[in-house]
This record gives C-alpha cells, sequence and structure tokens, in this order.
C-alpha cells in the first residue's frame, strides 16, 4: 500500500485503526464529520483533509468505518463526498458495518467510476482495534484485497477473503446476531442468579470453567455487575445490527425468533437512552421490563 492511506470516520474504532496504523508507519490523512476529532490524531502525525472528496483525491486508497448505512451512504454519495474523486487506480475500502444492500450500492458506484471497492467489517472491538486484533471479513476486489493485506496485518489477526461484495456483510451480521442474543441471554441469566439467592461472581467463575466459556462473558460479565458500560461497542450500533440481520433472515425465509426477540430488548434500551452505553447496557432493559420502575 504504497502512499498516504486515507481515513473517514474517527469514531471509537476509527480513531483506534487509525491510530494504530500510524504508529506502524503509514501515511495517513484523516477526515471526520466533526472535525475537531481529528485533532488527536494530527498530533500522533496525521494529515486532516477537509472533506471526503479531498481525502479521496490526495489517496490511492481510501478505508471508511462509520456508523451505519445512511452514513456510509452519504460519505460517498452526498456534495463533497468520495466519489466525487474517485477515478481509475483509486482503492475504497468500506470497514463499517452495514447491509450488502448498501455495499453493493457503494461498490456499483465505486466501480462505475473505474475504482476498486472492498468491503472489510470487522469483528472485535476497542480493544481488539487498538490491539491491531481485529479480524477482517473481507469481499469484493481480490486485487484490492491483496493490496490492502499490509494494512490488514497491522488492524488485524487474521484475514478472511469472502468472494463476492456483500458475503462480508452478511457474515458481519451473522456473527453479530449471534453476539446480541448471546448477550441477552446471559444477561437473563445473571439476574436469574441473583434473584434466585446465587452470587453472580460464582455464575461468572461456573460459566468461565464450562463449555460456554468464552471471551465476552469474561470481559463484559464483571463490568455489567459493577453497572459499567462505557461504551466499547455502542448498544444503538448492536441494535442497527440485529435490525440488519433480520431483514437477511426475511430476505431468506429464516426464522429467528430468538434474535427478534433480543432485538426488542435492545429497541427498548434504546428506548430507555442507553443507546451511547456500551452494548452489555441490555443487562438495565432486561433488569427493568417495560412498565416496571
Ligand atoms: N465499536 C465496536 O466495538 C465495533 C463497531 N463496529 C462497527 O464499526 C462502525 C463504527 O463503529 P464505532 O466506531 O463504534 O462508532 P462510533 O459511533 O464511535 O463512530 C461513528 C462514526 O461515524 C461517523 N458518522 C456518523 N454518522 C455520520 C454521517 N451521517 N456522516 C458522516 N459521518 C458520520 C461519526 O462521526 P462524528 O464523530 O461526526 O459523529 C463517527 O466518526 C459501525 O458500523 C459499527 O457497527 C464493528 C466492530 C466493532
Ligand atoms: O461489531 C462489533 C463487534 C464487537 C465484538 O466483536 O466484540
Amino acid at each position: 500500500m504504497e502512499g498516504e492511506v486515507g481515513f473517514l470516520g474517527l469514531g471509537i474504532m476509527g480513531k483506534a485503526m487509525s491510530m494504530n496504523l500510524l504508529r506502524h508507519g503509514f501515511k495517513v490523512t484523516v477526515w471526520n464529520r466533526t472535525l475537531s476529532r481529528c485533532d488527536e490524531l494530527v498530533e500522533h502525525g496525521a494529515s486532516v483533509a477537509e472533506t471526503p472528496a479531498a481525502v479521496v483525491k490526495k489517496c490511492k486508497y481510501t478505508i471508511a468505518m462509520l456508523s451505519d448505512p445512511s452514513a456510509a451512504l452519504s460519505v460517498v454519495f452526498d456534495k463533497d463526498g468520495a466519489l466525487e474523486q474517485i477515478c481509475r487506480g483509486k482503492g475504497y475500502i468500506d470497514m463499517s458495518t452495514v447491509d450488502s444492500d448498501t455495499s453493493t450500492k457503494i461498490s456499483e458506484a465505486i466501480t462505475s467510476k473505474g475504482g476498486y471497492f472492498l468491503e472489510a467489517p470487522v469483528s472485535g472491538s476497542k480493544k481488539p482495534a487498538e490491539d491491531g486484533q481485529l479480524v477482517i471479513l473481507a469481499a469484493g476486489e481480490k486485487t484490492l484485497y491483496e493490496e490492502a493485506l499490509p494494512a490488514f496485518d497491522v488492524l488485524g489477526k487474521k484475514s478472511f477473503f469472502l468472494g463476492k461484495v456483500g458475503n462480508g456483510a452478511k457474515m458481519k451480521l451473522v456473527v453479530n446476531m449471534i453476539m446480541g442474543s448471546m448477550m441477552n441471554a446471559f444477561s437473563e441469566g445473571l439476574i436469574l442468579a441473583d434473584k434466585s439467592g446465587l452470587s453472580s461472581q460464582t455464575l461468572l467463575d461456573v460459566l468461565d470453567l464450562g463449555g460456554i466459556a468464552n471471551p465476552m462473558f469474561k470481559m463484559k460479565g464483571p463490568t455489567m455487575i459493577q453497572k459499567n458500560y462505557s461504551p466499547a461497542f455502542p448498544l444503538k450500533h448492536q441494535q442497527k445490527d440485529m435490525r440488519l440481520a433480520l431483514a437477511l433472515g426475511d430476505e431468506n425465509s429464516v426464522s429467528m425468533p430468538v434474535a427478534a426477540a433480543s432485538n426488542e430488548v435492545f429497541k427498548k434500551a434504546r428506548s430507555m437512552g442507553l443507546g451511547d452505553l456500551d452494548f452489555s447496557a441490555v443487562f438495565e432493559a432486561v433488569k427493568f421490563p417495560e412498565g416496571s420502575s
């Protein structure tokens, strides 16, 4: 990946990922809708551009890490958007979690102007992003995937190439659908243990020694007991992923009652004002069902 790499979107993930690229010697030009969020990156050596179009003009490769389908589309298609400067030889890599329709729309627009497109959503959250331990789920233009591998090797511990555009988005939604349902089951278990007079900490210890031990229970369990929901993965994004995964289920006539019920609880958590907290704050919505105080 010779030359400057562009980075659009400096939220929790984008900031950690672009910081990582800088640390590993990449030259990075950043843009964020709220431009002041670029300041910290500049202190670490990044350049700033005023618009997504200006980033693409300057860089052969541009990575985007944006909140949702509407943000991903807006950064490409709006005035001063990335598309304005896409031309032959430019690579656009969208690492946001979106649905396959969104990814396909972006891909078609980029390729119609001679550019290359790769979707590359990631598994792993704030800490793995900081540590370069993400799992990258890429699909689209294979040549661009190969050219991006030096950056992916810095950002992640493993990259998958999944074929045609849409497959990366779908894989990511399947994974997050499972994760969101697990978080709900885990929350119910913690409450059931507590209401039955059992120690939450002992439940965590028992879970960690058995067949359903996993890093998420291990990491989130103690903070949930302490009601510490400092956001690593914002709950509003988890609910977006449940919604998009359920739509994928609709398209494929897959019945997903567990995911549908979990989505309802995430929606309730958003209505309780918990959307900007970590997704584990769904625990609070499970604790206090609708109508209770
Ligand atoms: N956090 C996590 O653990 C993980 C998140 N993801 C996915 O990565 C993506 C980013 O997540 P995360 O960093 O946590 O999210 P954040 O909410 O922290 O950041 C969202 C970013 O999107 C930008 N944005 C939002 N709306 C618009 C818009 N209309 N136009 C332009 N920019 C916009 C924000 O800009 P501004 O600063 O101006 O608001 C910000 O840069 C999401 O798709 C998420 O699902 C994937 C794996 C893990
Ligand atoms: O999309 C967010 C995923 C968070 C995680 O994999 O821990």
